[in-house]
């Protein structure tokens, strides 16, 4: 019987995409969903990656992704809720638009992605089955310009303990705390030196270690209902 696949959502790009392919290299079949077609899309095709289409700025884009996945795999090792927009606060009209849009992202897509699949994860062939969040440092912090993206990600946290609590222990619920991990592409270098001075550790590390901390949850029994902190010392300062 072949291995279930591990689901990333928003895995076309920046960290998703790197633990795709870092997932793929280390022998695991693996499921991503995109918003945007692009030629990127085409490499992680010619690795076996499925690539499901998905918006999560509606309930309604949420259901319709979860029955397309359904429809793709009948079981799963791992979902791993990776999809965010980080949009900055609306000053505007646009304000509560904004973070309903960030809410049903961050919020609304994790909570119905893992009721509605958890019957995935438990046909599972494997001993070991998890859901893993991606939130952000600035959950525990605040951000004066992305209130909206923090709050978001604060609460899927908090739905990372609940489900913990709801599903040990056919299936492992976990978080990563990231900060400042890749640049955009539009940053520049006096961003990035500003960027940089905001950890103790003043680097931009790239993906690869949230690759190590994805992998330190996958291969690991005993932990759940914890948000691991990839920030370099971002509290220090
Ligand atoms: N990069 C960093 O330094 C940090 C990242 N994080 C967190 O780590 C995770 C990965 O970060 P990063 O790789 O930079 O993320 P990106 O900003 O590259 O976003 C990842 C993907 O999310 C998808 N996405 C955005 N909006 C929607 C939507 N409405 N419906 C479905 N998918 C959507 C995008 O899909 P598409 O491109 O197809 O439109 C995008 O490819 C995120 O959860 C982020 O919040 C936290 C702190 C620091
Ligand atoms: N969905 C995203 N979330 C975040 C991003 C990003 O590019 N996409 N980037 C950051 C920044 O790196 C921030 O940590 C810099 O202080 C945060 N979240």
């Amino acid at each position: 019987m072949s291995a279930a696949p591990i689901l990333i959502t928003g895995g076309a790009q920046r960290l998703g995409r790197h633990c795709a392919e870092r997932l793929v290299d280390d022998g695991h079949p693996v499921i991503v969903s995109y918003r945007r077609e692009r030629p990127e899309l085409e490499a992680l095709r010619r690795r076996g990656i499925v690539t499901l289409r998905a918006d999560f700025a509606t309930e309604a884009g949420i259901l319709d992704f979860i029955a397309r996945l359904k429809g793709e795999t009948r079981s799963l090792r791992a979902i791993v809720h990776n999809a965010s927009d980080w949009a900055p606060d609306s000053r505007d009209e646009q304000a509560g638009a904004t973070f309903e849009r960030l809410f049903r992202v961050h919020m609304l897509a994790p909570y119905l992605i893992n009721l509605h699949c958890r019957e995935l994860l438990e046909a599972c062939g494997e001993p070991q089955r998890d859901i893993v969040h991606m939130t952000d440092y600035v959950a525990q912090k605040g951000s004066k310009k992305h209130a909206a993206y923090a709050a978001t990600k604060a609460g899927l946290e908090n739905l990372t303990l609940s489900f913990a609590a709801m599903y040990a222990p056919e299936i492992q619920v976990n978080a990563i705390a990231p900060a400042l991990i890749m640049l955009g592409e539009d940053d520049d270098e006096a961003y990035a030196e500003q960027a940089r001075a905001k950890s103790a550790m003043a680097m931009v590390p790239g993906p690869g270690v949230i690759y190590q901390s994805l992998r330190y949850l996958l291969d690991n029994r005993y932990v759940t209902g914890i948000t691991l902190p990839v920030d370099g010392g971002r509290h220090l300062r």
